[in-house]
């Protein structure tokens, strides 16, 4: 029997699957997903098996991921729901949906795992808010699912109240340090730089300072004062931004997704 099997390989799925495997073995992991043409491509790519149904992946697998959109997940564990056993341990990461609804559906005893990850996993710099009940927990279980989070990326775990909050900042805010990147490579390219030296410069300069904040320690704003000379070029541009608002404009995005985590349809 496979250790872990996915149920759904779209893009969250697949960029787990992909981290996964610097850890587990092939012949540890199963996935499916309905388009079965696709399945046997990622299949070929990675040397996973794949099964032909979900439940034939809950079946086979011991910890089973839902990577699907919250709007299936009731469907999905119709599927599933004879399958799971009490060594079994469901892993969601669906925003919106709690371990108690899961619960609910494929029985009280079901040892479920609540995650929000990110596509950076794709490159082994995910961002994974977990939280579960560890008391329900051996701690062999404990083990695999914290190996299965950090094989892409980094973890923190959360109580569950805090899992839409994780959503706000770490879950969809790629996006929107995609949607920064793309405005200033833009605007690098209005001004004349070629648009594949534009990302480049952009990228690089967002990765390296991510890795200021997480490596110095030092506040963020203590990192922004360093950049801006008196008098010069940053802290005009620094002015420009918060003249538009720039802050508010992330905590108002943070608003709005929040509000959604309580109101998915
Ligand atoms: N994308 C992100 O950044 C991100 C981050 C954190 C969490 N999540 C969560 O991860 C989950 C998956 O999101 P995603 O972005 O990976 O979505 P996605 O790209 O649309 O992938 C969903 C996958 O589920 C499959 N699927 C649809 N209906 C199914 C069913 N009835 N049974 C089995 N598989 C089914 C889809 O197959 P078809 O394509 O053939 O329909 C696809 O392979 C969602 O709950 C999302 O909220 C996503
Ligand atoms: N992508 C999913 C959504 O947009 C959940 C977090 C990131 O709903």
């Amino acid at each position: 029997m496979a250790k872990i099997g996915f149920i759904g390989m779209g893009n969250m799925g697949y960029a787990m699957l992909k981290g996964v495997l610097n850890v587990f073995e092939p012949s540890d992991i199963i996935f499916t997903c309905p388009d079965l043409d696709k399945c046997k491509r990622i299949s070929d790519e990675t040397g996973v098996k794949y099964a032909e149904s979900n439940a034939e992946c809950a079946n086979n697998a011991q910890y089973i991921v839902l990577a699907v959109k919250p709007q299936v997940y009731s469907a999905v564990m119709k599927n599933i729901v004879n399958v799971i056993r009490e060594d079994s341990v469901v892993i969601s990461i669906a925003p919106g949906i709690t371990i108690d609804s899961i619960k609910d559906n494929l029985g009280i005893n079901t040892k479920v795992v609540r995650a929000m990850p990110n596509t950076p996993a794709l490159v082994g710099e995910g961002m994974t808010g977990v939280s579960y009940n560890k008391d329900e927990f051996s701690f062999e279980q404990r083990d695999v699912v914290d190996r299965f989070f950090n094989s892409f990326g980094k973890v923190v775990y959360v109580d569950e109240k805090l899992m839409d909050v994780i959503v706000c900042a770490s879950g969809s805010s790629p996006a929107y340090v995609y949607m920064f990147i793309e405005a200033l490579a833009d605007s690098a390219v209005k001004y004349g730089i070629k648009r594949d030296d534009a990302y480049k410069l952009v990228a690089q300069t967002v990765l390296g300072s991510a890795k200021m904040v997480l490596e110095t320690n030092e506040h963020p704003g203590v990192l922004k004062d360093k950049v801006c000379s008196p008098g010069g070029t940053t802290i005009a541009g620094v002015a420009a931004l918060e003249e538009h608002n720039f802050r508010n404009a992330v905590i108002k995005a943070t608003d709005a997704c929040y509000d959604k985590c309580h109101n998915i349809k």
